[in-house]
């Protein structure tokens, strides 16, 4: 399995106190991770740095083989990483704008823009929505659009924070139902989460923070 990120030691502290000191941590293609520590560990602090969205500076980092720096965050990691909040927030216009914003604001137009959506809707399971208003969208179904909102830039980091914390169990087990094709599609997914299920989805990887370090379990 090929590298897609390698992470040298990546410190986090709020005042005195240091939330995680991480020595070093990899992670490969179009693999599943799910990042598990209980509340307060930094999971959704890690996942904002590696997404961009935390100011962060590890003492080295190997984006697909290229030594690039997190700060600031550089152009190969903003077009190759998408992270997606617990509680998406959605453009109050329609779930189809929404699903097409970032791929346009790419330069995607047309029938080609138009076509992808539809195909990230059917995947979805969505399509029933597509004039909906965002405002009134249930906790799941804002993370299935969020999840094709995602999908559509084909990132191949995919950073996902408690997708499932919200939900019920069908619309759990829907969000759930998607991240396979995710990986079929070439992405890695870490996922920060407490959900048992995802935890147990085959061939996912578990990483843990405990104690300010990022270690692997095997269990
Ligand atoms: N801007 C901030 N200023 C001060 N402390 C912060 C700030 N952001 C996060 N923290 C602290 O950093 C720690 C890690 O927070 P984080 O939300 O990353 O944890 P988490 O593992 O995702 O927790 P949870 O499982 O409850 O979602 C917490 O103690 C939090 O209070």
């Amino acid at each position: 399995m090929s590298s897609l990120m390698m992470v040298g030691r990546l410190r986090r502290q709020h005042g005195e106190r240091v939330v995680f000191d991480i020595a070093d941590f990899s992670l490969d293609v179009a693999t599943a991770y799910v990042l598990t520590g209980i509340n307060g560990a930094g999971k959704t602090t890690l996942l904002r740095m590696l997404g961009g969205l935390d100011k962060s500076e590890p003492s080295s980092l190997l984006w697909c083989g290229q030594l690039l720096q997190l700060a600031p965050y550089p152009p190969e990691l903003r077009a190759g990483v998408v992270y997606v909040h617990q509680d998406p927030i959605m453009f109050s216009t329609s779930v189809a704008h929404n699903i097409g914003y970032g791929l346009a604001a790419r330069g995607v137009v047309g029938a080609r823009l138009a076509q992808t959506v539809e195909a990230a809707m059917v995947w979805a399971g969505v399509t029933h929505l597509r004039d909906a208003n965002p405002a009134s969208l249930s906790g799941g179904e804002k993370q299935r659009i969020a999840l094709a909102r995602a999908k559509v830039l084909a990132p191949k980091l995919l950073l996902l924070d408690e997708p499932t914390a919200n939900l019920d169990g069908a619309a759990r087990e829907q969000v759930i139902a998607l991240i396979p094709a995710l990986l079929e599609a070439g992405t890695t997914v870490v996922i920060a989460c407490h959900d048992r299920d995802l935890i147990g989805l085959p061939g996912v990887r578990r990483l843990k923070l405990r104690d300010g370090d990022l270690i692997y379990r095997f269990s």
